[in-house]
């Protein structure tokens, strides 16, 4: 990727736009050639900031006579079109062998794993030397993505794709260390991955990122072998001393059943067709494990090691010359100062550690009676200083996203005493800790330690005014949380996820899950799913959930980073969002091992064996309470802790007399859970996201809104996002609950009143696609889908329904043109307003004739679910409007009645009107497809009916807003935002609001 990049910026080509990156290897001849033209046609003037963007202009602005692109040559388009296309076309064809090369290379080491063959280390200075090549490498890369390299010119935006590979095998280690031997040198051999092996290592080099992170290691026996590891980081941009501080040189590494490969940058690493050296792969993150001294078993791992001395020199800051250095130098934030990458604060590791030999009935190793003793000997300042640094290391966790190595670091300074010894700051750690408990969803504690919080700050003489500017935001934000987890969101809530949804490039929204009367349960033929637990009418929110990990394209943490990961057996790119995702999750189980069973209990395709929590119960969310937080759950969060060393036997810490309170318990629970950090195999989480995450989440404003969350997007993913329980949702073409997204929040809502014991099912694809497209989107789920509107389909038969995409698909739409012209047109011809009717009258005609032949492909007692149509009945009713306003009436009420909804039969039109939308509503039953075509129908109506029945034409408009509120919600502004600006003669908002 990066050689056909450099080569078109070298020819004065601009790079491909993201949408051609994923033509870039389409075997099709026609796309390439295709793609050659386009690229040829494109110079690299365009990217520049200060160049105009149409492309006359930057002819002109080339024939000024002299460009200032560095050694580009100035280009015609016209005369230099074809010598371009023929050059791109060279440079396209490289690519692809480049890459059949990188494909076979991995398809070779797959079949050379029956007989790996010995390596022989290669040195390490040779190994440091292409390290820093390949660092220096990618800041060039970093740097030509954002300005010119030889001119300085700044390009109109960042602009950096990467390409990786990925499939045959993926490794990922469940095995604990103790049960594993180390593995040195004189073993090694490729492919081969090192079963009941662990490598020892310390890492000796500067990091290089490119997606996945790489560096030098050297072994005890001194020999050297380069490292990659997967999923490393979120953010892609890091580089530099930021990089480096999270694994810094000289950190001690345990890699579980390492997998050498001839390829080590294989996954994750830039493409070198083929060409590499030796090394560990490593795919997952959980393999790795930092050897601190604080560790379980690091005594045992490091018993007896002599390391060779390191050849290269470590930052004096980033180590401790001491294990008791910990205490007095621990690195006080995340990634500036000592080992960081994923590993909890220096207090938890050490407090966790010791809990458990107590747990085990085993003493502490030595470094943990020295950390004690050390502990113990802090003096009045040093002890002050500790706490300090805990303090910033848990902001700084928090602000990282990894709110559970946060709480566990407080836990342990709680019990430890070195958090609660100060009055003077007990307020303040206390809203510190309750702002974590917020961000874990822990919303009932994190609200009592917002209370205890300012009770604390007036008992410490803290002016009243100042702690209330600083606690109050925190407590109403929290209180609110603790609310829409309880009760569902309001509908003030919905409002601000659509209208914050539309605004907000990046929307993460601060809410709880919440279930509505839902079950999970096991559906014969199709695994686990959501079924009612009572009877529920249309509307009603059942479920409230926000993603568990979610990936924007624009992140800070890969703006401009377009990556395209291909999966070699199966053809499958993955984009930056799919890839990150997957990244975020993993990191996210890290920190909190109880997001594991919500993620990893998902299945991750057919084909996929079920990971050990598949068997487990699902879990769904606790039932919370609203109301204040109890006056004891105060005075617990305020409650001082006996404790120091002996809170971490566990039965000291109590006040005495062996009693704990449930303030110890809890930090202990928090303490102790925190060491059952799962095993993650990354290429499950791939396949969780693959089967289960949604993509492009299209917010209800957009004109894609009917997709019912595409979830097979083809382009390069805006987002990509797992939300756990709606993911056990089974899919139905014909669904019964609509699902919308607004940014990483998805509710879900009856669309038809349902008997308790119904199973919901939502959409995976548009059930109002041709039946035959449907089955072939649906295939890579490997289930065939028996709803409603399949077994109709299956009935009219195959060749009906391909005769009936042709001509929904083919005919259609070379009337919608016709009519798109007529429209346009409409009187702008001179012609007299008869010839205009006659116009109409034909184009309708034709419609209707197009209507006559769709008709003839359903099966005769198909009934009226006939969704096809309904687009056509529109159409006809646009243009029969011009001249029988009451037969487009007619048509309009049919395109409602092709898509499933009923019309109540209102004997006068002041019937049921007022507030009670639904008494009002001019529909018995709302449609089971083509949600926003039934609004415009029934606006459609509204608006035919106005000029005789002004009565009518508001209850077509309040019917479509209860259509609306039963599908999307948000009230009337959602509404009027979406429908308004459509029908400006309609005085819609004065009759809805
Ligand atoms: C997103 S998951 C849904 C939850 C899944 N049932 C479970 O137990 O984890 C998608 C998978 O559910 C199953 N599934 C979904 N809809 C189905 C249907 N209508 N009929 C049969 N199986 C279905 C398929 O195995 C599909 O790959």
């Amino acid at each position: 990727m990066e050689d056909l990049l450099r080569a078109l910026r070298n020819i004065g080509l601009a790079l491909p736009d993201p949408e051609q990156l994923l033509q870039l290897s389409d075997p099709d001849p026609e796309v390439q050639s295709n793609l050659a033209q386009l690229i040829a046609l494109n110079p690299s003037t365009h990217e520049y900031q200060d160049e105009p963007r149409d492309e006359h202009d930057a002819g002109a602005a080339d024939g000024d006579g002299g460009s200032d692109d560095g050694d580009a040559p100035a280009m015609d388009p016209l005369m230099d079109a074809d010598l371009f296309r023929g050059a791109v076309q060279a440079l396209l064809e490289n690519y692809n062998k480049f890459i059949d090369k990188e494909r076979d290379a991995l398809q070779r080491e797959h079949a050379a794993l029956a007989s790996p063959k010995k390596i022989k280390p290669v040195p390490f200075r040779a190994l440091m030397a292409r390290q820093d090549a390949e660092i220096k490498r990618r800041a060039e890369e970093v740097h030509a993505a954002g300005c010119d390299p030889d001119t300085g010119r700044k390009r109109r935006r960042f602009y950096l794709p990467r390409q990786t590979f990925d499939g045959y095998g993926s490794y990922a280690s469940d095995k604990p260390l103790v049960d594993l031997s180390r593995l040195d040198a004189d073993d090694f051999a490729a492919p081969k991955r090192f079963e009941g092996r662990y490598l020892l290592c310390r890492v000796a080099s500067r990091l290089n990122l490119y997606v996945s992170c790489t560096f030098i290691a050297t072994l005890p026996s001194g020999h050297a072998i380069p490292v990659s590891i997967s999923h490393f980081t979120p953010n892609l941009h890091l580089s530099g001393a930021d990089l480096d501080a999270h694994l810094p040189i000289g950190t001690v590494l345990a890699i579980r059943e390492p997998y050498i490969s001839q390829n080590h940058f294989g996954k994750g690493g830039p493409a070198l067709g083929g060409k590499n050296v030796p090394g560990v792969r490593v795919d997952t993150p959980s393999d790795v494990l930092i050897v601190d001294g604080l560790g379980q078993h690091d005594e045992h791992l490091l018993q007896g090691v002599e390391w060779q001395a390191l050849q290269v020199e470590a930052a004096p800051a980033d180590h401790l010359a001491t294990i008791e250095d910990i205490w007095k130098q621990s690195p006080c934030a995340a990634n500036t100062k000592g080992c960081r990458w994923l590993q909890d604060g220096p207090l938890s590791r050490f407090a966790a550690r010791r809990l458990k030999a107590h747990q085990e009935q085993r003493e502490g190793s030595t470094s943990h009676q020295k950390l004690e003793t050390a502990l113990e000997a802090l003096d009045e300042a040093e002890r002050r200083a500790l706490a300090q640094r805990t303090r910033q290391l848990a902001e700084s966790l928090l602000q990282h996203n990894r709110p559970g190595a946060a709480l566990r670091e407080v836990a342990a300074a709680r019990l430890l005493r070195v958090l609660g010894q100060d009055p003077k700051f007990d307020g303040r750690d206390l809203e510190l800790e309750g702002r974590i408990l917020h961000h874990l969803g822990d919303y009932e504690r994190a609200n009592a330690a917002f209370e205890a919080a300012l009770k604390l700050a007036a008992a410490a003489g803290e002016d009243a005014a100042s702690a209330g500017e600083r606690v109050y935001p925190h407590l109403v934000a929290a209180r609110a949380a603790q609310q829409s987890a309880a009760e569902g969101p309001s509908h003030e809530n919905v409002w601000s996820y659509y209208f914050d949804s539309s605004s907000y490039p990046t929307p993460r929204f601060d809410q709880g899950d919440w279930l509505g009367a839902v079950a999970v349960q096991d559906i014969p033929g199709a695994g686990r799913g959501l079924v009612l637990t009572r009877d529920v009418e249309e509307g009603e929110l059942l479920l409230s959930c926000k993603a568990a990990a979610s990936s924007y394209a624009i992140d800070s943490g890969c703006k401009g980073i377009y990556l395209l990961r291909y999966t070699v057996e199966t053809g499958v790119t993955s984009t930056t969002t799919q890839v990150l995702a997957a990244t975020k999750s993993i990191h996210a189980m890290l920190d909190r091992p109880e997001r594991a069973l919500p993620i990893m209990g998902l299945t991750a395709g057919p084909g996929v064996p079920d990971s050990r929590w598949v068997s487990q119960p699902y879990p769904v969310p606790p039932k919370r309470s609203s109301g204040k937080p109890s006056a004891d759950s105060i005075a617990l969060a305020m409650s001082g802790i006996e404790g120091g060393i002996a809170a971490l036997s566990l039965n000291g810490g109590g006040g005495g007399g062996g009693a704990v309170s449930p303030r110890v318990e809890h930090y202990r629970a928090v303490l102790l859970a925190g060491l059952d950090r799962p095993s993650i195999d990354s290429s499950y989480v791939d396949g969780v996201l693959r089967f289960n995450a949604f993509g492009p989440a299209p917010n209800p404003g957009t004109a894609e809104s009917d997709s019912g969350g595409a979830l097979d997007a083809s382009e390069l993913s805006r987002s990509t996002m797992v939300h756990p329980l709606p993911a056990i949702l089974n899919h139905a073409c014909l669904p019964n609950v609509s699902s919308v997204f607004f940014g990483d929040v998805v509710t879900t809502r009856a669309l038809h009143p349902l008997k308790a014991g119904t199973e919901i099912m939502h959409q995976y694809v548009r059930g109002e696609q041709p039946w035959p497209l449907r089955r072939s989107q649906l295939s890579k789920h490997g289930f065939v889908c028996r709803c409603g509107i399949c077994l109709l389909d299956e009935r009219d038969g195959d060749e009906a329904c391909r005769t009936r995409q042709k001509l929904v698909g083919g005919s259609f739409p070379m009337l919608l043109e016709r009519s798109r012209i007529l429209l346009k047109d409409d009187g702008a011809k001179g012609q007299s307003e008869a010839e205009r009717q006659d116009d109409h009258r034909d184009l309708a005609s034709s419609l209707e004739d197009l209507v006559d032949q769709v008709q003839a492909t359903y099966h005769a007692e198909r009934g009226q679910l006939r969704p096809d149509l309904m687009a056509i009945w529109q159409k006809i009713a646009q243009h029969r409007a011009k001249f029988d306003v009451e037969a487009a009436k007619d048509d309009e009420r049919n395109a409602l009645a092709s898509i499933g909804a009923v019309l109540a039969l209102h004997p006068a039109a002041t019937a049921g009107m007022g507030p009670d939308l639904k008494a009002a509503s001019m529909l018995s039953r709302l449609p089971d497809l083509h949600f926003d075509g039934a609004i415009k129908s029934m606006l459609a109506l509204s608006s035919l009916c106005l000029a005789q029945d002004e009565g009518i034409a508001k209850r077509w408009a309040q019917s479509a807003l209860w259509a609306h509120e039963c599908t999307i919600g948000g009230g009337p502004d959602v509404f009027l935002d979406r429908w308004e600006a459509g029908y400006a003669g309609l005085p819609v908002r004065k009759w809805i609001k």
